[in-house]
């Protein structure tokens, strides 16, 4: 069965084509070749080109924990270059559908670095979902904005957004991987979430730049991620922090996101072509 590994900016995934499957992609054998020791490693697995009936193709982005993620915006990165790599694309500008909706990417520089139009940020509870409410009721339907979250030994101040996936987004004046292992995996199953979440912990820089740490839903610390990307900047704008155009500081590199008025999103960023192979039969023996 073959894949095709890829990364952008240090998160990494695998793309299968379902025409190469033997086998349903259960949660189980995702787990098995996502996993770094026992199998492939990666950040999760892409499933395509699919048929749709919407766009030029469709796409299922699946987690490393199994679970299946409505967007990934590194995910749509690297699969667009491998639908250009391939030759499945003749235009450098397509549609993909994906279980949170239509994007649009334009290839660049041969694929080296791709565009694309995520779609529209929303900050309402009932979108991400979110329940409570500022006051600890049950729900309230409102925008999640500086609200607070309590785990074990903190209260954070914290805004909630999707652009497909849900987005905790927390402002710090200073950010370092160690916040993000430690408070990211409670904040990440905490029952404001029904869904869970992805969380980001961020420092404004100035009003074109923010630096994030990342803690994904299902798959942990990442060193990068398009969607976190693009829900942060989208709260550092709609909080006044930052203008349109923002650059995205990770540990895997850098993003720019423009927030247009409407909060919709546009990600550009790189693509690395790592390997293709062939999965082993003996993966899934023991
Ligand atoms: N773990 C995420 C999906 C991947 C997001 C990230 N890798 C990106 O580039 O957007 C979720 O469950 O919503």
């Amino acid at each position: 069965m073959k894949f095709y590994k890829y990364h952008a900016l240090g998160n990494d995934y695998l793309v299968m084509n379902p025409q190469d499957l033997l086998f349903p992609l259960t949660p189980e054998k995702i787990k098995t070749i996502c996993h770094r020791n026992f199998g492939i490693g990666s950040d999760g697995i892409l499933l395509g080109p699919l048929a749709s009936k919407t766009a030029r193709f469709a796409l299922r982005i699946f987690n490393p924990d199994g679970s299946e993620a409505e967007k990934s915006g590194n995910g749509l990165r690297i699969f667009s270059r491998y639908l250009w790599d391939r030759g499945l694309v003749s235009e450098e500008s397509f549609s993909i559908e994906t279980v949170g909706g239509l994007v649009q990417s334009v290839i660049q520089d041969a694929g080296k670095t791709v565009q694309v139009e995520m779609g529209k940020v929303s900050f309402w509870s009932n979108d991400i979902p979110v329940v409570g409410d500022a006051y600890g009721g049950l729900h309230l339907r409102r925008e999640v904005i500086e609200e607070k979250i309590s785990v074990s030994d903190e209260t954070f101040t914290f805004c909630a957004a999707t652009i497909g996936n849900p987005h905790c987004v927390i402002p710090l004046a200073e950010v370092k991987p160690a916040i993000a292992k430690q408070y990211g995996p409670i904040l990440e199953v905490h029952p404001l979430f029904p869904n869970r979440t992805n969380v980001q912990f961020m420092k404004v820089v100035n009003r074109n730049t923010i630096q994030i740490e990342i803690w994904e839903r299902g798959a942990g610390y990442t060193l990068a991620s398009g969607s976190s990307s693009s829900a942060a900047a989208a709260v550092a704008h709609k909080l006044g922090l930052c203008d349109s155009s923002i650059t995205v500081q990770m540990p895997g590199g850098e993003i720019l996101i423009q927030v247009k008025d409407d909060f919709t999103i546009s990600m550009t960023g790189s693509v690395t072509k790592v390997a293709e192979g062939e999965l082993s039969a003996e993966l899934f023996t023991d």
